[in-house]
């Protein structure tokens, strides 16, 4: 039955439907328009894998077909959800399947698969992201990886991530249904800037938010690295969405209250509880200056993996010598981030990748770049960016206390952690957004002059990709043994290679 609704979606029965063969065969005659009509820039850094001890991550997935609005108090109230309920309750078996949706545009190519926008085909008003992985045309290891993504999306319920809405299985393919993101990724819209860099208001805007997105896969126990500007996505409202999470791994976390003694907080000086020690008895009034503040930790300080994944320019020495790691590859991670949206570079990037692992497990410190004058707010950045790139993971920031640390670095003084949600993105983010919207319809007007010349020749090329298919169905070893080649040499494996070879011949970099 599903693959009856799985060949309806693909039947060029409609104009809409030009596009929806291109769900078939992630690396087969289609490869190479869809790597073009990403919405990735093409200077995307690509994720590694090499694994040292599979241990970790290989958590298979039981996710139920449609993920439970009753579970995500945050997001129940979120009309995409009655949406996707009417859909089911007009579905006989009470599921979403393949047909309830209507593919629009293809989003982009990932390692696993292909991202496209869709809409219900009852309700066309909400926009919904489908990722669609092939799973007769991945290895076990990146299976694993699929399983390892659901899993987490199925956690998830926050406003800086994915909210999965469904999660099914069409043929041999599985279907993620998550958020739609119209803003691209941060990754491009750095790009997009003349100077490759941000302003500190607009970088404190991103991290804060990102950081309070790593807060909680934390307190989940998740342990997410992978973090990069290429998968901090953009809502349309220009606040965050992270992305991508096949690489993560769980850890168990136990949380903590703690309390603290520290300088009195301005603005908080109406529900500070005050010490007895601590009191000035100026003006007869008795004024506070430090206070008991209780923390809630939860920070996954367990975790241990010594699989090697990530992206080159942002993996921590303790993952890049192979000895094994914790939550504090995150943290590393976060410090470059910050570096790079500050610089428009990362810190340690050499003239290869060898070489930027090499700097990495150096002993060589983070360095700045001088100017001569600074936008205020740089020297915080700078201070906090040296505490998150400790090279030492046990006096890195954020690995014993977490983001509860993090959030009271100086550098985010002034933030009122509790409304960031509410926070409007800097007027620069808007002027980015805005400015690649632009393009982007401008682009789309082309197309359409350009669309009924081709729509001939794309339905031709539709029966000769579904000619294909067939001839491949009866080949499959052969085809999925050629599509391992072409991937590995021009997805993002070939980082993968030249490491694991050098690693093996010196063991560390
Ligand atoms: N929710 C979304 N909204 C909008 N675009 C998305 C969304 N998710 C993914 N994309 C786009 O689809 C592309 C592929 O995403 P996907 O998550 O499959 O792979 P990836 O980010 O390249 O990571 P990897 O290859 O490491 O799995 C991304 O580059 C992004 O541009």
């Amino acid at each position: 039955m599903e693959e009856d609704a799985f060949n309806n979606l693909l039947l060029p029965t409609s104009s809409d439907t030009d596009l929806d063969f291109s769900f078939n065969s992630v690396s087969t005659v289609t490869d190479r328009t869809f790597a073009c009509s990403s919405a990735r820039s093409s200077l995307a850094r690509s994720s590694i894998t090499l694994s040292f001890n599979d241990r970790l991550s290989t958590t298979t997935s039981s996710a139920p077909s449609l993920a439970p609005s009753s579970s995500r108090p945050h997001r129940s109230s979120d009309p995409k959800w009655s949406s996707i309920r009417t859909a089911t309750t007009l579905s006989s078996d009470g599921r979403l399947h393949l047909h309830h949706l209507k593919l629009l545009r293809h989003l982009g190519t990932g390692n696993l698969g292909r991202v496209y926008l869709c809409r219900l085909r009852d309700c066309e008003t909400a926009n919904f992201a489908l990722k669609v992985v092939d799973r007769d045309h991945l290895s076990a290891k990146k299976l694993s990886h699929v399983d390892m993504e659901a899993e987490i999306l199925s956690m998830l319920d926050h406003p800086f991530l994915p909210t999965l809405y469904a999660h099914f299985t069409a043929s041999h393919y599985t279907c993620l249904l998550i958020d739609y993101c119209s803003g691209g990724d941060l990754h491009s819209l750095l790009r997009r800037h003349p100077s490759n860099r941000l302003s500190v208001q607009a970088v404190r805007f991103f991290a804060a938010e990102v950081l309070v997105a790593l807060e909680y896969l934390h307190a989940l126990g998740i342990v997410y690295r992978d973090l990069k500007p290429e998968n901090i996505l953009l809502r349309e409202n220009g606040h965050v969405m992270l992305s991508d999470f096949d690489l993560c791994f769980k850890a168990d976390v136990v949380p903590t209250f703690r309390t603290r003694r520290g300088p009195v907080q301005i603005g908080r000086s109406n529900r500070r509880r005050t010490t007895s020690s601590c009191f000035c008895p100026e003006n007869g009034r008795r004024e506070p200056k430090e206070e008991i503040v209780a923390e809630f930790i939860a920070e996954p300080t367990a975790a241990y993996s010594r699989c090697c994944v990530g992206t080159h320019e942002y993996l921590a020495p303790e993952l890049v010598s192979g000895s094994g790691y914790g939550n504090g590859v995150d943290w590393w991670a976060f410090g470059v981030l910050i570096y790079e949206l500050l610089y428009g570079t990362t810190p340690f990037k050499g003239s290869n990748k060898e070489c930027t692992l090499r700097n990495i497990a150096s002993s060589m410190e983070v360095r700045f770049p001088v100017k001569e004058t600074e936008e205020e707010g740089m020297s915080e950045a700078r201070d906090l960016i040296g505490k998150l790139l400790e090279k030492d993971p046990m006096l890195r920031m954020g690995c014993v206390r977490g983001a509860t640390d993090v959030k009271r670095h100086p550098f985010f003084d002034g933030i009122k952690w509790p409304l960031i949600r509410t926070y409007r993105p800097p007027s620069e983010v808007r002027g980015l957004m805005a400015a690649a919207r632009k393009t982007k319809s401008k682009s789309k007007g082309s197309e359409n002059v350009s669309h009924v010349a081709s729509s001939h020749r794309r339905r031709r090329w539709w029966w000769k990709a579904l000619a294909f298919l067939v001839r491949a169905k009866g080949s499959k070893h052969t085809y999925y043994y050629s599509r391992c080649s072409t991937s590995c040499t021009s997805h993002s494996n070939g980082n993968c290679y030249s490491y694991y070879a050098h690693n093996k011949s010196k063991r560390l970099i």
